[in-house]
């Protein structure tokens, strides 16, 4: 079982004196924040995307020197101004922004950043490896970069709680049903017929792009990311590297990248 849990952790910024990144992830589901000394995450906290509630509370706990925010939501006119009132840069991420890899997208003006950055972060950790990244949020999506540093793009599927609730919501009989419960290979009643067949499709989807992408390039390497957990065969699991922080550290390296161009 590969098992990617949702724990946040906090612990002292290693060199006091050292002014740090502050990074903000909205997604559709919940938006990220973290500080970033260097390389190194330092504390990260998940919030609503609608609110960032804890930013102001959260800031003023760490020296920030500078901050990147990358969006896929229109955020309220509260979260704007909230974001206006940080008393240090911010770098908002946005098609325009200078990037460490090659962007061969054809529209990159509407590219989601969070697709952006998880390239980016899995680039910096592999600069000179083929990578296959699957971010499972609200939507998963999956891209490709190569070895020379190019993002060629990648596809958009829905995610697990959309599976789910588009189940339920384009029938007329079938429940809303979640993670939590009975787990069959094959469903014996609807409940499990509807978890199987959702967490299944999903290791089945995300499976079958490992191993097609790693027909083409065999020193392929799979970074898997974002909110939900999976199990896999150990054929699978064995070339994966599960980082939950990666798009995190994918904007932080954005923001190291352009730093002085704020
Ligand atoms: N605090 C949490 N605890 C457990 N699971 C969570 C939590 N937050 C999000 N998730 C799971 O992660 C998914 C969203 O993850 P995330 O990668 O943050 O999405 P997005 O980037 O689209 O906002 C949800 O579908 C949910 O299943
Ligand atoms: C595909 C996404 C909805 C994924 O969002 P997420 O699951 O991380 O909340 C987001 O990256 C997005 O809105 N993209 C815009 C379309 C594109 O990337 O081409
Ligand atoms: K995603």
């Amino acid at each position: 079982m590969l098992q990617l849990f949702f724990f946040y952790f906090t612990f002292a910024p290693t060199k006091e004196s050292k002014d740090l990144n502050l990074i903000i992830d909205i997604g559709n589901t919940k938006a990220k924040i973290a500080f970033f000394d260097g390389g190194e995450i330092v504390d990260v906290v998940a919030e609503s995307n609608q609110s960032l509630g804890c930013l102001k509370a959260f800031c003023s706990q760490y020296p920030v020197e500078q901050g990147i925010v990358a969006t896929v939501i229109d955020l309220s006119e509260k979260v704007l101004a909230d974001l206006a009132a940080l008393p240090f840069p911010l770098l908002w991420l946005n098609h325009q922004t200078p990037l460490p890899v090659v962007n061969l997208y054809e529209t990159p003006e509407t590219l989601g950043y969070d697709r952006m950055a998880a390239v980016v972060g899995a680039n910096e950790q592999f600069p000179h490896r083929d990578i296959l990244v699957i971010d499972a949020g609200t939507c998963i999506t999956y891209e490709f970069i190569d070895s020379k540093g190019q993002y060629h793009g990648g596809n958009i599927s829905p995610g697990m709680q959309m599976r789910f609730k588009a189940l339920h919501q384009f029938t007329g009989r079938l429940p809303l049903v979640d993670t939590n419960g009975r787990k069959l290979p094959m469903g014996r009643d609807t409940e499990t017929a509807i978890r199987a067949g959702v967490m299944k499709g999903m290791e089945y989807e995300i499976s079958g792009y490992i191993e097609s992408m790693k027909h083409k390039y065999p020193e392929l390497l799979v970074f898997l990311t974002g909110g939900d957990d999976f199990s896999f065969d150990s054929s699978v699991k064995s070339i994966i590297f599960a980082d939950r922080f990666l798009v995190l550290k994918g904007l932080n390296r954005i923001l190291n990248y352009n730093n002085g161009r704020i």
